[in-house]
């Protein structure tokens, strides 16, 4: 799925009106109609006391009022709060003479704001993906007044005083809502830990624009979803044979992190590689022959950390960084490694961090390759970001100059392609916020890397959706606070199969 600017938002709106035959008040009245038909669902009349309508005077005011409405015939108790202004737009005149008269209306000017008791709730309609400028004079004196009373907040398509793809300056007012009901496709803004006090959970409900213009539309942001990853992980042919599915070589762990190595290596099995072989530093050979038989192992002349390179000939793919540390001799192992690579390589973690401290070996990273970063490992590999957007910015910035795919983690983790496109991931949950989840998507990454069927892009989607997929199917059975690492790789198996493209008759 694409996702798209607050500028293609609106040429989307436009393309509707014109391939449908159809005038914007009738999408908005489809739009105010899902909006009503999601909160009538969650809310029954009885539950939601005097619901309070706060309309500003463009379209998502204009949304407002229909939803106020709707409301009102579906037996809720309503009233309307209006923001003045001088002007308001065409189908916000449209609606506003149809309120029913039984709907009390009444404008809300600074210095004679009513009271909002604790627990009411407010749909927030105050403004939507036309907002111009950052909030001042009546609209942030409205917004901060909603804040300060402790109702329950729903905001259509956003929170007001939130821009749907920019920052907003730090002291500008945005609403905060409990739930925020979004129109077709989630808006970049809603994706972001910086808005998360504002969006609280977002919901995104269908009004039908125009599926011409979405396929047309050059977006450079997408979201991951099953969607976009159909057709791109090929079944497993029945006279496959291990040397189908590629030889990884994991080099992983030191002295007190043999679990990272140990981690990647069965995510990686799991993963499907077809081969893996794990180089450890002497430590941790007992350890990794007997967590994880499947692989085999090899070991490093250092008893505590790793210092060398195997002969890299017989692998299809390389990945390095799990555990690792930062000793002078790890560094000397992946410069070599840098140099001498041929084959696909991912990179997490203290390989990450070594890079971050010696920049100049950023200039060996071969083309391709796959780099995991958390925030926090991204900031060593660039600079520090002023926000979540220009953060973005150097992530598309770092992907284009090193020709390299980066996934940064998190919620929505997001991965920037060489070519400067974007793509957020939708599963996964605060149960990955563990030690070792991280290791667990470097294996995944590096079975999907050594799979020579897999195009870069495709293995690199195909596992940041599937690790989040895992972490979904584990927390249904341990919930998100007992979900530990060491239960993903079990279901890596079942999220790869239900994206697994089935042959065709
Ligand atoms: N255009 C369409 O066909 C549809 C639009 N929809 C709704 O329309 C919204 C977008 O509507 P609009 O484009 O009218 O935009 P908004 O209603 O988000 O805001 C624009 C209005 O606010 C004013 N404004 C902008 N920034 C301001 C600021 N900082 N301080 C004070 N006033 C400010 C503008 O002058 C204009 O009157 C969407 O978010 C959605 O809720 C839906 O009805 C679906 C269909
Ligand atoms: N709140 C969250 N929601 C979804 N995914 C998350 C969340 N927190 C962390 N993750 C995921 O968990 C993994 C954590 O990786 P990382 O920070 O490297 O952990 P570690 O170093 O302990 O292995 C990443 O894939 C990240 O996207
Ligand atoms: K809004």
């Amino acid at each position: 799925m694409k996702l798209l600017t607050a500028a293609q938002t609106r040429q989307a709106d436009a393309a509707t009106l014109q391939d449908e035959g159809i005038r914007s008040v009738a999408l908005m009245e489809r739009a105010a109609t899902v909006f009503t038909d999601w909160l009538t669902a969650r809310l029954a009349p009885t539950d939601a006391g005097e619901i309070l309508v706060l309309c500003g005077p463009g379209n998502n005011g204009g949304d407002g009022l229909v939803a106020a409405r709707l409301l009102h015939e579906r037996g809720y108790r309503v009233r309307v709060g209006l923001l003045p202004a001088d002007k308001h737009s065409a189908d916000f005149e449209h609606n506003r003479p149809r309120l029913p008269a039984a709907v009390p209306v009444a404008d809300w000017r600074p210095g004679k704001l009513p009271p909002i008791e604790p627990g009411t709730v407010v749909i927030d309609a105050l403004f939507g993906t036309g907002l111009r400028r950052p909030l001042e004079g009546a609209a942030a004196a409205l917004v901060r007044h909603l804040n300060a009373a402790r109702a329950r907040v729903v905001s259509i398509d956003l929170p007001s005083g939130l821009f749907a793809d920019a920052p907003q300056p730090k002291d500008s007012p945005v609403v905060e809502a409990r739930h925020t009901v979004t129109f077709e496709l989630p808006k970049l803004a809603l994706l972001l830990p910086q808005n998360a006090r504002s969006v609280g959970r977002w919901h995104v409900v269908p009004v039908g624009l125009s599926p011409r213009f979405l396929a047309e539309v050059d977006a450079d942001m997408h979201l991951v979803d099953a969607a976009l990853l159909a057709g791109r992980l090929p079944a497993r042919p029945t006279f496959a044979h291990k040397g189908t599915f590629g030889h990884a070589l994991l080099l992983a762990g030191s002295k007190g992190k043999l679990g990272a190595a140990v981690l990647a290596a069965r995510s990686c099995l799991r993963g499907g590689v077809g081969l893996l072989t794990v180089q450890v530093p002497a430590v941790g050979y007992a350890v990794l022959q007997t967590a994880v038989p499947e692989a085999m192992c090899l070991v490093d002349p250092e008893k505590n950390h790793l210092s060398e390179l195997p002969d890299l000939q017989p692998y299809n793919a390389v990945g390095m960084g799990p555990g690792i540390g930062q000793d002078d001799d790890t560094r000397a192992a992946l410069e070599d490694l840098l140099g001498s690579a041929r084959v696909p390589l991912v990179l997490d973690a203290d390989a990450l961090n070594l890079l971050g401290a010696n920049r100049p070996l950023l200039d060996l990273l071969p083309p391709d390759t796959l780099l995991t970063p958390h925030p926090k490992e991204f900031e060593r590999l660039t600079e520090p970001a002023r926000d979540d957007y220009h953060r973005l910015q150097l992530l598309r910035d770092f992907a284009r100059q090193y020709r390299c795919y980066v996934v940064l983690k998190g919620a929505y983790s997001c991965l920037a392609a060489p070519d400067g496109q974007l793509y957020f991931n939708t599963t996964g949950n605060p149960g990955l916020a563990t030690g070792g989840s991280g290791d667990v998507l470097t294996g995944l990454c590096l079975a999907l890397r050594a799979d020579k069927r897999l195009a870069p892009l495709d293995a690199a989607l195909l596992a940041i959706y599937a690790h989040g997929r895992a972490a979904d199917l584990a927390a249904a059975h341990t919930g998100q606070a007992g979900l530990i690492a060491g239960d993903l790789p079990q279901y890596i198996g079942q999220a790869l199969q239900e994206l697994t493209t089935a042959e065709e008759f």
